[in-house]
């Protein structure tokens, strides 16, 4: 007879372990059940990473799940999991029904990185429990401390369980007695204990494997041959004489009368089953551990090649309960030996969920591999081009990533991947996409409100976090038919403020007042101002009707826009930082608006959340790919980000602006994001940079391109993004924020904090004060006046530019301001004036003759709009900036309604709060302000500055 059919005659069933959807389909499983047998088919983590992760059995079976719409990493596998499961089991049914529900099991074991965490076990099993829905299966959990409440509490909702990783003898009591007490729990609630079954899965070779180790390093450092001798007696001995002492326990506990009571309701004992049963050491027999525990109600389950060779020659005996004495005695001399079991199964416990941690990773990193094949462009594609020995040192850290699961902490809000401070507070940002998602359809039932209306034009007042994201999609998408125009207004500046509302009719705009705060000082203003001119336009009682707030609950815009009679308010979510708001309603409230396609919007985003999740491990996971390259360039001075978005997505730079500088410019460290600096020769560039660039597929400039190659070719780090259309912004969205996120915690701060932002809010409130009170600012003395321009700074850094020559022309101060700057340093322009186009090329014009001529990184920038994106980077980042602050009396100022304070006096405060705070800081600053004529002012300023460099 077959000697692994004949096993059944010594009371142990086989079962298989080893699991394959193409094996399965082929009939080899049932040739063996018919043929061997076989009652039953073990699955672990491994087994399933050599049947999917290392094939391209299942390749087929993603693509067909794909089509029918995208799946998480894990969701992915998970149906692959539950399929075979489901297939194996039909498989196995007949032997189930036979024996009356005695045998004829499958098992899927939960995801071993919830080994510690017993909760998440439990709702995991159930899960899995439902959704194979097959009687014939056991839900596998391993033996760890958190293990064995779940596997009570889940015998106790009569589910059946395999325990597994189970070495000891000890933890084996501890899971025959939560199988007991789970059971009676059941019994008591009326449940029939006939139906469940459990298996106790005691590993074996993996014993001898540990053992003999250290056996071999005692015998090599024993001096008498005799206890040479001895120790090597005990080789290939232990794993056996635990496994069989475990039975003994087994026999005791039952028979116990606890045991007896339940028996005699019909319940079924808990076998014990001998795992990691293939040989390991050459040197045994190939069938060692399935010879040596032939006993009467156990199980082996035996991978395939182990089976072949049982087959072939395995020889039986009831070798269970044979020399137990000697089994006795051998645990006792490896005790005298100075060999604790007890400390090797407690490792081989801990090392049993690395290798099936380690094992999940390979397997969903390759599921990851397949599915972003699979969809292709539908997902922006990202390359890396990394020097050898930064891709060597991003590989490293996303090996330790990976093996340390810091992704999987990350998505469980666990403050310790950065400095332990309170970001746990901060993570609303990850599953904002999805639950937005399933709102989706209120935002369209809002679009639609909204387009009945018939407004020409929608206008967001807000700032930084609520509304650089607004503009990137107002300046991305094209007006849709039906629907306002969106714009964005984010400055106090009056002459930009004349410019908006020239472009609207008021009578005819609806107002998006967004601040998560609602405290914001600048969306208050315009909210005021404005309510006061659609009042004027459409009469006081229907204002109101007119605006929507968006802002978190409870703030004073909250109350506000209730106050007021607004249409509509929407709340954000207290733990979403503003910066990281944009897949929320601060994002999707404006899009909505606009006609923009949110469940799209949304539903695209969502394809790069599942890319970056949990699951991905770091080296498959585009957003952590991202973040640890920024962060570890960062880290070795390559911390200029400079992002070169193209003409379609022009503007996206001035979002990533703000998430990149706010989130990581903290306590002398950080990213300096370098936005809207168009690419020069090579020859420009100090080995400060790290280049992202960002387009839609087709948008090719081979002039562009050329320069970008060059760049790599002289070793700078170059990402590049393409995106399939436009459609996929909210991709980019979240792929960037979890880059951030993980930038930040190689960095070592906290990426979700501005602490710099509120000193210069603090600055300028003082400042306005002293003007409700007084009627003027306070005076400050110029370090030098001239008619057309006045110059201030603090005394350090009139000394230190006096040194360098200032005197008294203004080429002379700037001469000496940018001489000031090294290799490594930035220089920022900050001007305090309206952000319209021809500013906009002035300050590029200002900026590239900085950067082309003291080749340093360059940034141009608005104010009061960078104070709440970049401006937190230039005062808590590293101190590597040259500021030169501008500013202007301006030509026309704008009242605001029921306020003594005017926008022009607001945005001169603001900058001067900023500038006191960089001068405070140590920063290298300088302001000029213009006077008379703006145009004639910055031209000449130009002038100065092409002199200065000059
Ligand atoms: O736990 C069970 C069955 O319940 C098995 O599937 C178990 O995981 C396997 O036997 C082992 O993982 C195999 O271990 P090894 O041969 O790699 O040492
Ligand atoms: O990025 C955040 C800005 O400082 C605006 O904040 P807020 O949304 O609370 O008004």
């Amino acid at each position: 007879m077959n000697p692994v059919r004949e096993l059944q005659n010594h009371g142990q069933a086989v079962w298989l372990d080893f699991l394959a959807r193409g094996f399965i389909a082929r009939g080899d499983l049932k040739h063996l059940v018919d043929n061997d047998g076989v009652r039953g088919v073990t699955s672990n983590p491994s087994i399933f990473e050599k049947a999917i992760g290392s094939s391209d059995e299942y390749d087929s079976a993603i693509a067909r799940i794909l089509d029918k719409g995208d799946r998480s990493v894990a969701g992915l596998y998970e149906q692959l999991a539950v399929e075979d499961i489901q297939h194996a089991a039909d498989v196995l049914r007949p032997v189930y029904d036979r024996l009356h529900g005695a045998d004829g099991f499958v098992s899927l074991e939960v995801s071993p990185y919830l080994a510690n965490d017993t909760k998440a076990t439990i709702v995991e099993a159930k899960r899995l429990w439902k959704s194979v829905d097959r009687k014939n299966l056991m839900i596998k959990v391993p033996a760890t401390p958190e293990g064995l409440p779940a596997i009570r509490h889940l015998i106790s909702e009569g589910i059946s369980i395999n325990i597994t990783l189970l070495f000891s003898q000890k933890v084996y009591v501890e899971v025959a007695e939560a199988f007991l007490s789970g059971l009676q729990e059941y019994v008591r609630h009326g449940g029939d204990p006939s139906h469940v079954a459990s298996v106790a899965s005691f590993f074996v070779s993996r014993i001898d494997t540990a053992v003999d180790k250290q056996l071999d390093e005692k015998i090599a450092q024993a001096n008498d041959p005799a206890e040479k001798a001895r120790l090597t007696t005990l080789k290939g001995r232990i794993a056996i004489a635990n496994a069989r002492l475990a039975y003994q326990d087994y026999k005791r506990l039952f028979s116990s009368d606890d045991w007896k009571r339940l028996e005699a309701q019909g319940a079924r004992p808990q076998r014990l089953l001998w795992a990691s049963t293939g040989t390991k050491n050459k040197d045994y027999s190939d069938v060692l551990y399935v010879e040596e525990l032939i006993g009467r109600d156990t199980v082996n389950t035996i991978p395939p090649a182990t089976l072949e060779a049982f087959r072939d020659h395995g020889r039986l005996r009831d070798s269970l309960q044979e020399n137990l004495d000697e089994a006795r005695q051998a645990l006792a001399s490896l005790a005298e030996a100075g060999i604790s079991l007890d400390a090797i199964t407690r490792d081989l416990v801990k090392q049993g969920v690395q290798l099936f941690d380690d094992a999940a990773d390979k397997l969903l990193g390759a599921v990851a591999r397949k599915r972003a094949k699979i969809l292709g462009s539908a997902i922006g594609q990202q390359t890396l081009s990394l020097d050898p020995a930064m891709a060597k040192s991003v590989a490293a850290q996303a090996e330790d990533w990976r093996a340390a699961g810091t992704i999987r902490k990350l998505w469980q809000h666990d403050k310790s991947v950065w400095t332990g401070a309170d970001e746990d507070k901060w993570l609303g940002w990850l599953a904002s996409p999805a639950a937005e998602f399933d709102r989706a359809a209120d935002y369209e039932d809002y679009a639609r409100r909204v387009k009945k209306q018939k407004f020409t034009d929608a206008v967001v007042l807000g700032m930084g976090g609520s509304s650089l994201g607004p503009e990137v999609l107002a300046t991305t998408f094209a007006k849709t038919a039906g629907f306002p125009k969106l714009h964005v207004l984010d400055s106090t500046d009056p002459a930009q403020i004349r410019a908006l509302e020239a472009a609207i009719d008021v009578a005819r705009t609806v107002f998006i007042v967004s601040s998560k705060s609602g405290g914001t000082t600048e969306p208050n203003a315009l909210k005021d101002y404005f309510h006061a001119r659609v009042a004027k336009a459409i009469g006081a009682d229907k204002a109101g009707h007119r605006f929507i707030a968006v802002t978190d609950p409870g703030s004073s815009l909250d109350k506000e826009a209730t106050k007021l009679g607004y249409a509509r308010t929407f709340h954000g979510d207290p733990a979403i930082g503003g910066r990281y708001s944009v897949l929320s309603p601060f994002g999707l409230v404006p899009a909505a608006t606009a006609g923009i396609n949110v469940t799209g919007l949304l539903r695209n985003a969502l394809a790069m959340v599942r890319s970056c999740g949990a699951e991905v491990p770091p080296h498959d996971n585009p957003g952590v790919q991202l973040g640890l390259a920024m962060g570890l360039a960062g880290r070795e001075g390559r911390d200029k980000v400079t992002i070169l978005s193209s003409r379609k997505i022009a503007d996206f730079g001035a979002w990533a602006e703000q998430l990149i500088a706010e989130s990581t410019g903290k306590e002398g460290k950080g990213l300096i994001p370098i936005d809207g600096e168009s690419l020069g020769d090579a020859s420009l560039y100090g080995n400060d940079r790290f280049f992202v660039d960002i387009r839609t597929a087709g948008e090719d400039d081979a002039a562009h391109d050329e320069k970008l190659r060059a760049l790599e070719n002289a070793g700078h780090p170059v990402v590049r993004i393409v995106m399939n259309s436009i459609d996929q912004i909210g991709q980019e969205f979240f792929r960037f924020e979890m880059a951030v996120a993980v930038a930040g915690a190689i960095l070592g701060i906290n990426p979700f904090d501005q602490p710099d932002v509120e000193a210069a809010k603090i600055r300028t409130r003082e400042l306005t004060a002293a003007f409700e009170k007084t009627g003027r600012l306070p005076n400050e003395e110029p370090a030098l006046s001239t008619a057309r321009f006045d110059l201030y700074t603090d005394d350090v850094n009139a000394r230190a530019l006096r040194e360098k020559g200032a005197d008294g022309d203004l080429s002379s101060w700037l001469k000496a301001h940018f001489a000031r700057t090294e290799p490594g340093d930035y220089v920022a322009l900050l001007a305090y004036i309206a952000r319209d186009d021809k500013h906009i090329s002035d300050l590029q014009r200002m900026r590239l003759a900085v950067r082309d001529r003291e080749k340093v990184a360059t940034c141009a920038e608005f104010g009061p709009r960078f104070q709440h994106s970049t401006g937190q980077a230039y005062k808590g980042g590293p101190d590597s900036g040259v500021f030169l602050q501008i500013t202007t009396d301006d030509a026309r100022d704008l009242t605001i309604p029921g306020r003594k304070i005017s926008f022009s006096v607001i945005k001169a405060a603001q900058a001067r709060g900023d500038f006191d705070v960089l001068t405070r800081r140590g920063r290298r600053a300088l302001r000029v302000h213009l006077k008379g004529d703006l145009r004639s002012g910055l031209s000449q300023l130009g002038d100065a500055i092409t002199g200065a460099l000059n």
